[in-house]
């Protein structure tokens, strides 16, 4: 089942055509990478999919990206609530600068909620879910800025999940940490795919070929082929994806 999809999306930043009529659709509870060598325009696409591009002065898109058939760029979306259903992890784990437990539940609180149990509750399940309770249960009211960098990642990932997205966008969200900890957070994206949709910008080539189930890869604001991830890695069926992953450029 599809759960988002874009149609001949194009997006300029100025007079600068980033992203030139992208037409891609996700279906639900997969993992899709967007792979593509530096400026290609895989994280300003990633944006547009819960438009976090609405922030930066002097974009215009058109086309459509519409998220359970409804057209998200309509005047009508509640950007907070959409960015709610659709969460997003950046490269640099970016906790706020209170205790771990008010970062897990800063999306609840926010969205009026109050009670103690409920609250206890989700930071347990979500830090569980984000595969980093056993590292924090223990340091709930320390900083989450006193933690590794791969832990705060984590923890990042269950503010995310605490909300309850149906959606997760990542930009490179394992590129500032080291293998053990880029390990880490695979195995547990791996392990959420059941309840999740996510779609992960990624430079890393075994990363994008150990955890996804599809592949896009994009060359200078194109999306020039997008199919299974096996499919992609072991017989593309176009030239620059081959010379793309095999090395040639990128
Ligand atoms: N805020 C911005 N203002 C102007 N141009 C931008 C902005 N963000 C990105 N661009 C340009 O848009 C193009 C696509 O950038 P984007 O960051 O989406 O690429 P990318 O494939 O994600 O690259 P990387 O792998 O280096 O992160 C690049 O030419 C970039 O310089």
């Amino acid at each position: 089942m599809t759960i988002i999809e874009s149609k001949q999306l194009h997006l300029f930043y100025g007079k600068k055509e980033a992203l030139k009529g992208i037409d891609m659709s996700f279906e639900k509870g997969e993992i899709t990478a967007l792979i593509g060598p530096s400026g290609c325009g895989k994280s300003t696409y990633l944006r547009t999919l819960n438009r976090m591009n609405d922030l930066i002065p002097d974009v215009t898109i058109t086309g459509n990206v519409l998220f359970k058939e409804k057209n998200i760029y309509s005047p009508k979306t509640d950007t907070v609530e959409l960015r709610k259903q659709i969460g997003m992890v950046f490269q640099q784990p970016n906790p706020f600068p209170f205790s771990v437990y008010e970062n897990v539940i800063y999306g609840l609180r926010l969205a009026g909620n109050v009670d103690k149990q409920a609250l206890d509750e989700a930071v347990e399940s979500s830090l569980k879910a984000a595969a980093v309770w056993d590292d924090v249960k223990d340091k709930l009211n320390k900083s989450a800025l006193s933690l590794s960098g791969g832990q705060q990642q984590r923890v990042c990932i269950a503010r995310v999940l605490a909300v309850k997205p149906e959606i997760i966008l990542l930009d490179e969200p394992t590129s500032a940490l080291d293998p053990v900890s880029s390990g880490k957070i695979e195995n547990m994206l791996f392990e959420l795919k059941e309840h999740y949709t996510m779609i992960m910008v990624t430079h890393n080539m075994q990363q994008a070929s150990r955890i996804s189930d599809k592949t896009a890869f994009f060359l200078n604001g194109d999306l020039i082929e997008y199919d299974k991830t096996k499919k992609i890695f072991l017989n593309p069926s176009k030239q620059e994806t081959e010379d793309y992953i095999t090395g040639k450029f990128g």
